[in-house]
């Protein structure tokens, strides 16, 4: 019972994809799995290999090895493709026809009802322009505009490569609500950004990649599960060392000037840090107990296999 109820949750299967265009192996042997109901961000730097894993899934990009498996392979991937709800380029409509003149079209092409028309562009806040002209919108408008048109079929799964890509603040933030507004209406959601600030706002889940390698795989909150670290002096600066490293709850240790930075695995609060040296003889100086930034933590995932 549980095993059917797994599978069933399975949206996406990505196993061992590599991807290489030519000398540049775009995406490296990656992996990772997305579960109904979750909203997933793929998160990189610029040129890391999140358009084109996109491009793979959606069959409009040629895999090298590896593969995927939509719906846990319950149907071929033409099929399943139909359940699929993609923005991956730049929206484009026919500038002279309005919204819903654009997205009656799009339910012919597709061969689905039109009756759903109105109710997702009041989803994406633009039912009072049904009747504008395409050509009279502004950027963020078009991406609304093309959010509805992925929906129109009531698709399992949304995906949308780099969301809020030119948009002001605004647009930015009215893109960011209709997404979560989609995913807690049920649909999962899949997309890939370079902002780790979007990935933090609108994502559950996270595939950290860097020249088309996986860093991190896991809950969005998990990412921030570091337990930040000291940073502390003393006049006897090899005693507090020697001291840091024979206390359990320390790893990796590092020097700044006169300063120790000791980094933490477990849990550890400074009063207690403070009270075990004082007991051993080591008066502090400076005690200053930091937590990284996500930010933080972010590059530093993203700068560990420089080169
Ligand atoms: N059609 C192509 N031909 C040759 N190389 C390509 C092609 N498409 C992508 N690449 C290369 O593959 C790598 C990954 O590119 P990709 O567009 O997938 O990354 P990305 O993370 O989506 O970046 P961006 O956000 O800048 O689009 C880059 O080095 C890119 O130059």
């Amino acid at each position: 019972m549980l095993k059917a109820y797994s599978i069933l949750n399975k949206i996406l299967q990505i196993n061992n994809l590599t991807k290489k265009y030519g000398p540049v192996t775009a995406v490296k042997d990656l992996s990772f799995t997305i579960e109904k109901g979750n909203v997933y961000g793929i998160l990189g730097p610029n040129g890391s290999g999140k358009s084109t894993t996109l491009g793979v899934v959606l069959n409009v990009v040629n895999k090298t090895s590896g593969d995927f498996k939509w719906f846990d392979g319950r149907e071929s991937t033409h099929d399943a493709l139909k359940k699929v709800g993609a923005i991956i380029e730049r929206p484009n409509f026919y500038p002279y026809m309005t919204a819903a003149q654009n997205l009656d079209l799009v339910c012919k092409i597709k061969n689905v009802a039109p009756d759903k028309i109105d109710e997702k562009l009041e989803l994406v806040g633009l039912l009072d322009r049904k009747d504008s002209k395409f050509r009279t919108f502004s950027l963020g408008m078009k991406q609304r505009l093309a959010i509805a048109s992925a929906l129109l079929n009531d698709p399992e799964i949304l995906i949308l490569d780099e969301p809020t890509n030119g948009l002001d603040p605004q647009g930015i933030h009215q893109i960011r609500e209709i997404i979560t507004k989609i995913a807690q209406d049920g649909t999962t959601i899949l997309l890939a950004s370079h902002l780790l600030d979007e990935v933090e706002k609108v994502c559950t889940h996270v595939v950290i990649i860097r020249k088309g390698e996986k860093l991190y795989s896991g809950p969005v909150d998990q990412m921030n599960a570091s337990f930040g670290f000291f940073e502390l002096k003393a006049a006897e600066t090899e005693k507090l060392h020697r001291l840091l490293d024979e206390h359990p709850s320390f790893g990796k240790i590092t020097q700044k000037g006169e300063i120790l930075v000791a980094f933490l695995n477990e849990p550890l609060e400074a009063e207690a840090l403070n009270k075990y040296l004082f007991e051993n003889g080591l008066v502090l100086s400076q005690l200053v107990k930091r937590k990284e930034s996500l930010e933080e933590q972010f590059l530093q995932l993203t700068n560990q296999i420089s080169a």
